[in-house]
């Protein structure tokens, strides 16, 4: 096996996934009850992010009712407007501030944990009182600090960390499918009355 695919598998097999499953179950929950969820990163995290939000709004693997996610990086008249008039660290805290309402959630990616836009975006969140779970690259990082709760990927290169937070992202994605289909399906009383 290629060394880069050896590592890929190493650092995946450290990853606590489970924590992942349990974030899409409880996003399927607050999506379906109005919540909204924004997602942030930079460069290939950008990338990640905008993926984790067309699942959501288009469809992952199964049939359901849109919801609703914005990729902050993604408007761009807004991102160049606020990073030319209230620079670049405020690019995602000001959408965020514009957009957000509390119950709603961020999901920060970020295989540094250090970049000061994520980092203004979480902190934002945690004034705004929107939940803020993060990906990153190995503990510690000051975004886990200040994140509500944080999975940590245990690779040494970017690159490793980025296809990771990839899997990670179709984790989360198969966990909405689920709850949002074990929400479908009538309790037995409801059932009885149909
Ligand atoms: O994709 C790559 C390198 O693999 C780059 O574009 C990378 O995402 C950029 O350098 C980002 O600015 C890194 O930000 P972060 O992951 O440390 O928050």
């Amino acid at each position: 096996m290629h060394e880069h695919l050896r590592k890929l598998c190493a650092a995946l097999e450290l990853t606590e996934t489970s924590r992942v499953e349990e974030w899409g179950r409880r996003a399927a929950r607050a999506l379906l009850d109005g919540r909204r969820l924004f997602a942030c990163g930079n460069g290939g995290s950008a990338a990640e992010a905008q993926h984790l939000t067309a699942e959501l709004t288009g469809r992952f693997e199964d049939e359901r009712e849109p919801l609703s996610a914005i990729a902050l990086h993604a408007e761009t008249s807004s991102l160049t407007a606020v990073a030319n008039d209230y620079g670049y660290r405020q690019v995602y805290a000001r959408q965020l501030r514009a957009h957000a309402r509390p119950g709603d959630l961020l999901v920060c990616l970020s295989t540094s944990g250090t970049s000061g836009n994520v980092v203004a975006a979480a902190k934002a969140a945690h004034e705004l009182g929107v939940t803020c779970w993060s990906l990153t690259g190995p503990e510690p990082s000051v975004l886990e600090s200040i994140s509500d709760e944080t999975v940590a990927v245990p690779a040494d290169s970017t690159s490793t960390v980025q296809e990771v937070h990839l899997a990670l992202v179709h984790v989360f994605c198969a966990a909405v499918d689920r709850e949002v289909a074990a929400r479908a399906v009538p309790s037995p009383r409801e059932g009885a009355r149909s």
